[in-house]
């Protein structure tokens, strides 16, 4: 690619042919010819950098104007956003994408609903993909994942690489944090979605107003006008989101009790699956949901609603709901004592989640409701003492322990949990918590291991320690079988 094909996204010369083999916002990572785009952070200001990369070979530097720049001797080019720049002219660059692809936004379920929409694609025949916090799916692939939303280099690599082997199907999650550094902005989108609105990085935006105009970006902003919004119609948030939605001119369909596109006439929340009543345009599909979780429901509403609203007829896309499979690490059943008391990995990690998850197996517990959870270190303070609270209220054993502690002190993280957890016992060890929960389980009770889900590390100071919340279970669960 030459520079001037870059016209329109950056103020480039039409002459301009000089030879761009590469995008990167990274001076580390730049390759002879790559265009450098310094952006500024929250650690550090990229324009720092410029001479690093012309000093490895980068064709330009794209920075932001009025930014100040160390004189370098590789054109210059000045850019109002250059985070937009950089994912526009990286979905140039790849040039390919999936040709119908989606994007749900929403504080929980947004993995649930990527992971979901991509099945009742695949049931429907299409070849699919997601991609967000598990990390990668799609034929043939099955890649762990880092962020729930990529930057738009790695992004648009991935989308190519996708569209190249066949897909033509994908979801993706977009994280609040994606959506304000313009991560997919270069992503031509089909349809979009809203799930709930709650507590969550509270480190990142100020207030949840602000948040939440952060994921209002997916519908005022990146989804074309007419576009269909499907959006989760029985949550706090969801009126000011329709509104938003409409006064962008989206094509709003909302699900839930008070969805109109997808409308849920009935449930019923069993252990380990739901039975509803949906009506769709009029017909009533009775569907078995074969998960655990009430929210899981709802979750589904809005993936069929996406699947639906990109074309896949609806008598195809609500019988699929049928054969769904939940999440790794989502209350997920990773086995039961001897007396049958389950436990469940669940990645709840902040307040609404908590709450959720702790409310929906309390039906079906005749013990005690048991959970093992603790807080991420340099991520929002201010929610431990609200998920102290909730773990206090809904649960009857709470086990305080480490989740990635990073570079705070995990004393210090345990203790605002516990000053608002009276009667909470405190281990740190997260090993050691969770084969003591699993010792204490009783016919009747059941435990919770929240918090990490999925994840395969522990970060303690720099260092991530391999350690797996499902395989604690299953072998704190062999112990005692033995
Ligand atoms: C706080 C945050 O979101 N940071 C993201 C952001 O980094 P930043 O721009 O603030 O980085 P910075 O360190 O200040 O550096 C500024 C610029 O200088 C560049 N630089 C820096 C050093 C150098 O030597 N040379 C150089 O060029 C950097 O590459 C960067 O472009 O942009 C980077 C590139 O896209 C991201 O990798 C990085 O994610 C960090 C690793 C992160 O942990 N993000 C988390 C909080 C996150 O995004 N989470 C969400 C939501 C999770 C969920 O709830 O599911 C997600 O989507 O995963
Ligand atoms: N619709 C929902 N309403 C409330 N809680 C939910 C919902 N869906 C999932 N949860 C809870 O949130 C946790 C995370 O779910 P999921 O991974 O699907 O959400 P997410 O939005 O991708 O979260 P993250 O931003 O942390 O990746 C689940 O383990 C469950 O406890
Ligand atoms: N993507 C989220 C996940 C947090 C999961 C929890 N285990 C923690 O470490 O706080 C974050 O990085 O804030
Ligand atoms: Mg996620």
């Amino acid at each position: 690619m030459k520079l001037r094909d870059l016209a329109g996204i950056l103020p480039v010369e039409a002459s301009s042919d000089i030879a761009v083999t590469g995008v990167t916002s990274d001076s580390r990572q730049v390759q002879p010819g790559d265009l450098f785009f310094a952006l500024s952070g929250t650690k550090t200001d990229g324009a720092a950098y410029a001479t690093e990369a012309a000093n490895r070979g980068a064709s330009a530097v794209v920075v932001a104007k009025g930014a100040q720049i160390p004189g370098v001797d590789i054109p210059v080019l000045f850019a109002n956003d250059p985070r937009h720049a950089l994912a526009l002219a990286a979905a140039r660059f790849f040039g390919r994408q999936p040709r119908t692809m989606v994007a749900v936004t929403g504080t929980s379920g947004k993995t649930s609903v990527a992971a979901f929409t991509r099945q009742i694609w695949e049931h429907a025949g299409f070849a699919a993909a997601s991609i967000g916090t598990t990390g990668v799916v799609a034929p043939g692939r099955n890649e762990y994942g880092s962020l729930t939303t990529p930057d738009p280099v790695a992004l648009h690599r991935l989308l190519k690489e996708l569209a190249d082997a066949g897909v033509t199907h994908a979801s993706m999650e977009a994280s609040s944090h994606g959506l304000d550094q313009r991560r997919l902005d270069g992503v031509e989108l089909a349809a979009g979605a809203f799930t709930n609105l709650g507590r969550d990085h509270m480190d990142y935006h100020p207030t949840v107003e602000e948040y939440h105009q952060a994921k209002l970006r997916l519908f005022d902003t990146l989804l074309p006008k007419g576009a269909p919004a499907v959006i989760f119609a029985d949550d706090p948030w969801s009126e000011p989101t329709i509104a938003a939605a409409r006064a962008a001119g989206l094509s709003v369909l909302t699900v839930g009790r008070h969805g109109t596109f997808l409308e849920l006439k009935r449930v019923e929340h069993e252990r380990h699956r739901q039975r509803a009543e949906i009506m769709a345009d009029g017909i009533i599909y009775e569907i078995d949901l074969p998960l655990a979780g009430d929210f899981q429901i709802y979750n589904a509403l809005v993936s069929a609603g996406l699947a639906i609203a990109t074309g896949t007829p609806a008598a195809k896309a609500l019988p699929a709901l049928e054969k769904l499979k939940g999440a790794p690490g989502r209350l997920d059943l990773v086995g039961t004592t001897t007396a049958g008391a389950p436990v469940y990995v669940d990645y709840a990690h902040k307040p609404d989640a908590l709450e959720n998850v702790l409310a929906s197996v309390r039906p079906f517990t005749t013990g005690r409701v048991l959970v093992v959870f603790g807080c991420g270190g340099d991520r929002d303070r201010g929610k431990r003492p609200i998920m102290g609270e909730i773990a206090t209220r809904l649960a009857d054993i709470v086990i305080v322990t480490d989740d990635n502690p990073r570079s705070e002190v995990p004393e210090e993280i345990r203790a605002a949990i516990l000053a608002a957890a009276p009667g909470a016992i405190e281990i740190g060890d997260r090993r050691q918590a969770i084969h003591e929960a699993v010792a204490m389980l009783h016919a009747g009770d059941t435990l919770i291991v929240a918090g990490k889900g999925h994840e395969e590390g522990q970060t303690i100071g720099t260092q991530t320690l391999p350690f797996s919340d499902h395989e604690e279970v299953r072998v704190a669960l062999r112990e005692r079988a033995a």
